[in-house]
């Protein structure tokens, strides 16, 4: 066993099987001002409690249950960002780190790569092991199954996966290649075919009917669809496919590996499902996908891209700080995907973004094809995107831009700081099994409510980036598995998580901008199946979301409490609405910019309805 095989030693937590262990006394009932109830932290440490807090132990701070302010967007913990941050406003905060409070290494400090124990980990192993200030991470995740029955397990189609076929289409660009509308006109090689049918795909969903062609042409693209539907095959497929047709194979023999693809996307656990994604479409070919992100043993990874690796998928931390090893050389990339691209260009991980397409080898962008998704793509950050892109990409809006998966029904619930809680176990009574994600605002309280549940013997487990590695991984396989039907997550879990059947989310805190709210709400109604998600809504504190909501709603065709309209119009003088960025597609539309537009629904309509509240 060399160094990097070594145990992990810590150990790790899963509320839910500790929750015999937590003390007994009820958290639903709000009476304030128990010291004795005060902060179990450590207490329960020592009796199985919270041990999994990311290496970061030491921090001394308690469930101080009896103080709500503590878990009402107070706090350095916050994953979500910081309340009151426009929809896509770039500008300012760039001292995050500071209103994060004690976030490791600044505003990144929402990101995945500061989610987890070890901070910014690019060289964090390294550094480590230098400053002896953190333990070297170890853990080595558990393989995947090989068998071809895991490999193409499926996410059930839902009775709604046809209506995808009326949702309009906004294609913009020029000499745009025509779309597709079988599987069979991609002219996709047998394997993929193969692998396509074997996972149960029938038929392309928008998405895929325009990308698809649009990448097998060369072209660049900038595409946004709506949640759940199909974005991953979207770029996954014709890359491989022309993989194929390059006869890309991966080869051991070589200390540096030079990929063909890299994907970035900004989560571990998104960036590993868009891997196992790829490892399924390459099924059965000689193109080996490979996946690193924080928080996993450094050498592991070095040794799995030195096997071979033609598509490399990873979050950006880890994967700077493996082409900075030397270990990848970027010199033979032809397609670069950022998922989730206007988190990608957001402020907390452009610089990184640059950093990568600025490292010595990588193809300038003439040379490479680059292809950004997203179910959000702000106007301003579309603008910025255009410096990653050819001049002549192709934009394509499936639906409403940013809009909300018409497939889920929203409901808002008003409520105070104070029957918060009482209300989420009210609700969760009544959803029974059915696999739930609470979405909170921070790390701490995601631990507390996910305590708070399993005293109240619901079996819940919870993710953030304050647990190591292999506790989100576990707690993401229990919940997929209804070990534990009921997953509290921070932002962290808001993008692109794919997991099959969950029926509800619960917005215990509402996000602090709409994108958050849309990405969340996304985790249900997947691939044409029917989802709920129950917001709470407190005045106080959700004010500045309001018009942003009842423009989402509406555009949704769901209903739109009256209460809720009325806040939206007192909401004088918001920072998160901004009609001009939110209903409009292609950014380069209403300039100098020429196109051969395919517009299969001029979205005018609904910018001037979001005007009307200026
Ligand atoms: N053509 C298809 N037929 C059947 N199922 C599909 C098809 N395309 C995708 N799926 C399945 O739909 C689910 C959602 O796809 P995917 O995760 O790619 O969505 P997404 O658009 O990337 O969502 P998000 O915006 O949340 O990241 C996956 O389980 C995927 O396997």
């Amino acid at each position: 066993m060399d160094d990097w095989e070594e145990e992990e030693t810590a150990p790790s937590f899963n509320p839910a099987s500790s929750s015999n262990e937590a003390p007994q006394r009820s958290f639903w009932n709000g009476d304030a001002g128990d010291s004795r109830n005060d902060s179990w932290n450590h207490s329960n440490r020592e009796r199985g409690g919270f041990t999994g807090r990311g290496g970061r132990g030491g921090r001394g701070r308690g469930f101080r249950w009896s103080n709500q302010d503590e878990f009402n967007g107070g706090g350095g913990d916050s994953e979500n960002g910081f309340r009151g941050r426009g929809r896509g406003g770039r500008g300012g905060f760039r001292s995050g780190g500071e209103q994060r409070g004690r976030g490791g290494g600044g505003y990144r400090g929402r990101d995945e790569d500061v989610f987890g124990a070890a901070g910014d980990d690019r060289g964090a192993e390294n550094k480590d092991a230098a400053d002896g200030e953190r333990p070297k991470v170890t853990y080595i995740p558990p393989s995947l199954p090989e068998d071809e029955d895991s490999i193409f397990s499926q996410y059930k189609m839902g009775i709604n996966f046809d209506k995808y076929d009326d949702i309009l289409v906004d294609v913009s660009g020029t000499n745009l290649p025509p779309a597709i509308l079988t599987f069979e006109e991609a002219k996709l090689c047998e394997s993929l075919k193969n692998n396509i049918s074997r996972s149960g795909y029938v038929k392309p969903t928008p998405v895929q009917k325009y990308g698809l062609p649009i990448i097998a042409a060369g072209r660049d693209l900038m595409a946004c669809a709506q949640t759940g539907s199909g974005k991953t095959a979207a770029f996954l497929l014709p890359i491989l496919q022309q993989l194929m047709t390059d006869g890309a194979a991966a080869s051991r023999f070589s200390e540096i590996q030079e990929p063909e693809a890299v994907i970035v996307a900004p989560t571990r656990e998104l960036i590993n499902q868009i891997y196992q994604e790829a490892r399924k479409f390459s099924f059965g070919t000689c193109v080996r996908p490979v996946v690193v992100y924080g928080g996993v043993n450094t050498g592991y990874q070095i040794r799995e891209i030195q096997k071979g690796c033609n598509v490399l998928c990873g979050t950006p931390g880890r994967l700077l700080d493996m082409i900075g090893k030397g270990k990848v050389g970027l010199s033979k990339v032809r397609h670069l995907v950022l998922d989730e691209a206007d988190r990608m260009l957001d402020m907390g991980f452009e610089p990184d973004t640059r950093r990568l397409v600025g490292f010595p080898g990588m193809p300038s962008k003439e040379e490479r094809q680059t292809l950004m998704f997203s179910a959000t793509f702000p106007e301003d950050i579309q603008r910025l995107a255009a410096d990653f892109l050819k001049v002549d990409y192709l934009f394509v809006a499936v639906g409403v831009l940013g809009g909300a998966c018409a497939d889920v029904e929203q409901t808002f619930i008003q409520v105070t700081k104070f029957n918060k809680r009482e209300k989420l176990l009210d609700l969760l009574r009544t959803t029974g099994s059915e696999r739930t994600m609470v979405f909170v605002e921070t790390k701490r309280q995601a631990d507390f409510i996910a305590a708070c549940l399993c005293q109240e013997k619901v079996p819940t487990t919870s993710i953030h980036g304050d647990r190591e590695q292999r506790e989100r991984e576990k707690a993401l396989t229990d919940f997929r598995s209804g070990k534990c039907p009921v997953l509290v997550a921070t932002s962290v879990a808001s993008r692109g998580l794919d997991i099959p059947d969950v029926q509800h989310v619960v917005n215990f805190d509402l996000p602090n901008n709409i994108d958050d709210y849309v990405h969340r709400i996304g985790r249900t109604g997947r691939c044409g199946n029917v989802g709920r998600a129950v917001s709470f809504y407190d005045p106080d504190v959700d004010n500045q979301l309001a018009r942003s909501l009842v423009s989402v709603l509406s555009k949704a065709q769901q209903e739109v409490p009256s209460w809720l309209e009325e806040s939206a119009f007192s909401a004088h003088g918001s920072s998160t609405f901004n009609p001009k960025t939110f209903a409009s597609t292609d950014s380069r539309k209403g300039s100098s910019f020429q196109d051969s537009s395919v517009n299969f629904q001029p979205p005018a309509a609904a910018a001037d309805e979001e005007e009307n509240w200026e």
